[in-house]
């Protein structure tokens, strides 16, 4: 098999492992008749007497199907959320198992279109909100939350509107805010999210199965933690709309409600009925594609499910590690090459600030490598993307585009380049299947790619300016490099494979 073959393969594993039906199958059970549990993850929910069911998210629909064919008669009733024209979409693309069944008791709200909060995801959030209202101790409350869930659970903080509150939000995403930032100033505005919506079920059980699509898997961020104790203040809040020059063009409602907002974050002990789970993350993915490596032979190695930055310092951070493997292929370990690109790594590590990973460490590990076994690193997170231009791209097809660029270079410049001793495949891809505006969902890339991009014409560092990724790979040796693989109904953020092999002699 191609390298090209089994990084897809890992990229569909990886997927696979965080689809909705397997990974809801896998976590959750209902057990006993006279008095059922629910199980999740071997903890045990009583169900007293009703179980009711709601959901926001852009993968919620596919975790509702799953939920629903476990709970059966159980289920008393749900109400999701979900991204406008998922339903056909999903149909379209015959994934039925993510699709509710006929006589489904949950009711399915679609809004948000172009992830943006609008009036069908309010009247969605109204709905949530009212059943949450009237739970009792005797119920139990099953909430699906996964991305895009902020969008779709809008209840703006009276009198503020939601026109008022999303033109602050689009405002501070423009100037360059983080989703934590921009989650936190939707917490301080909302009803539900920053754990209104435990608050409200209260006194019922309240038990959250969350797929993870923020770094780290903050309870707290994802989905803006509508049922997850808060651990920002409405202080955090004035200090990113000052960051962000905010602060002093606010409509008078968002005024009136951030000075009457508590000063401290509703106390954890309150949030005691209620247990958050992380289902699925980008790390489990990771992990399975890691299991799926060593299977095909690889010695596979996961840098961090947190890479985050700059798309171009993301892509010379991929180039070094890569020579810095290449360089033991060609069992030049130790020497001047190999002590500058660990220093080079050391350097950017440190200013990416990429949260727990010990490159140090990592380090070692890859020296630890026998030169015998082709070698998997694998990675995960979201970089950044200063859209300069006006092509059509997303992050993982720059990525790649930039990592093609950047092992062009280090083999033009260096005349005995480790690398031309090795096969290297460079994979990157958006694991919902969606790569900014694009049907694709990322690309591959070789250090091959800009000669042979030359010789059709394609000039990359002239599509890279323009940000116009997409149509670079599109017309490159036909699409070819492109990797496609449909909406997945999933989405723990994106995947990096990196696979390098010794270059077979002739
Ligand atoms: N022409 C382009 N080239 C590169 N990146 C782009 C381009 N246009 C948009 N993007 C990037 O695509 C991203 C938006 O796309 P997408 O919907 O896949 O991401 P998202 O909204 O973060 O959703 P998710 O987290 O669910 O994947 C933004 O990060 C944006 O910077
Ligand atoms: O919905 C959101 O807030 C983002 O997708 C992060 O979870």
């Amino acid at each position: 098999m191609s390298l090209r073959e089994h990084a897809l393969s890992l990229f569909r594993g990886a997927v696979g492992t965080v689809r909705p039906a397997p990974m809801l199958k896998r976590a959750l059970k209902l057990q006993g008749d006279g008095c059922p549990q629910l199980l999740v993850k071997g903890q045990a929910f009583p169900v007293k007497k009703n179980l009711y069911l709601v959901g926001f998210g852009k993968a919620v629909l596919g975790m509702a199907a799953a939920a629903e064919e476990i709970l059966g008669e159980q289920l008393t009733r749900g109400i999701i959320n979900v991204p406008l024209g998922i339903q056909e979409s999903l149909q379209r693309a015959g994934m039925q198992e993510m699709l509710l069944k006929p006589h489904s008791k949950i009711q399915v709200i679609e809004g948000a279109k172009n992830n943006l909060p609008d009036a069908e995801a309010l009247k969605g959030a109204v709905a949530i909100q009212e059943l949450a209202q009237g739970l009792t101790a005797d119920d139990l409350l099953l909430v699906l939350i996964s991305g895009g869930g902020s969008a779709l659970l809008p209840a703006p903080i009276p009198p503020i509107l939601l026109e008022e509150k999303e033109k602050l939000t689009k405002m501070l995403a423009s100037r360059g805010a983080a989703i934590q930032e921009l989650n936190i100033v939707r917490k301080t505005l909302s009803v539900l999210k920053g754990g209104g919506l435990a608050q409200l079920a209260h006194p019922a059980q309240v038990v959250s199965l969350i797929l993870s699509d923020v770094i780290g898997d903050p309870l707290d961020i994802i989905a803006s933690g509508p049922t997850a104790a808060s651990s920002h203040s409405v202080q955090d809040c004035l200090q990113i709309l000052t960051k962000y020059n905010l602060l002093h063009n606010l409509p008078k409602s968002v005024e009136m409600v951030l000075s009457s907002s508590p000063t401290k974050p509703t106390a954890p002990q309150s949030y005691s009925h209620v247990s958050n789970i992380i289902l699925g993350s980008n790390t489990l993915a990771l992990e399975e594609a890691r299991r799926q490596a060593e299977g095909l032979g690889y010695a596979a190695l996961v840098l961090s499910a947190a890479v985050h930055g700059e798309v171009g310092r993301v892509a010379t951070l991929y180039c070094q590690l890569i020579q810095l493997v290449c360089l033991g292929f060609a069992s030049l370990r130790e020497g001047a090459l190999s002590d500058k690109l660990r220093g080079n790594l050391l350097q950017l590590a440190a200013e990416l600030q990429i949260p727990g990973l010990d490159l140090d460490e990592f380090l070692e590990a890859l020296r630890g490598l026998g030169p015998d076994r082709p070698v998997c690193i694998l990675a995960g997170g979201e970089t950044t993307v200063q859209l300069q231009g006006t092509g059509k791209g997303g992050r993982n097809q720059e990525l790649a585009l930039r990592v093609g660029l950047g092992l062009h270079k280090a083999q033009a410049t260096g005349a005995s380049s480790p690398q031309g001793r090795c096969e290297i495949l460079f994979l990157s891809g958006g694991t919902d299947g969606q790569d900014g505006p694009t049907e694709a969902a990322g690309a591959f890339c070789s250090p091959g790619l800009v000669a042979e991009a030359l010789q059709e014409g394609l000039d990359v560092e002239a599509f890279l300016r323009n940000n116009d990724s997409y149509t670079f790979f599109s017309q490159f040796q036909g699409g070819r490099h492109l990797l496609v693989t449909g909406l997945t109904g999933t989405n723990v953020m994106d995947i990096q494979a990196i696979l390098i092999r010794a270059m077979e002699r002739s």
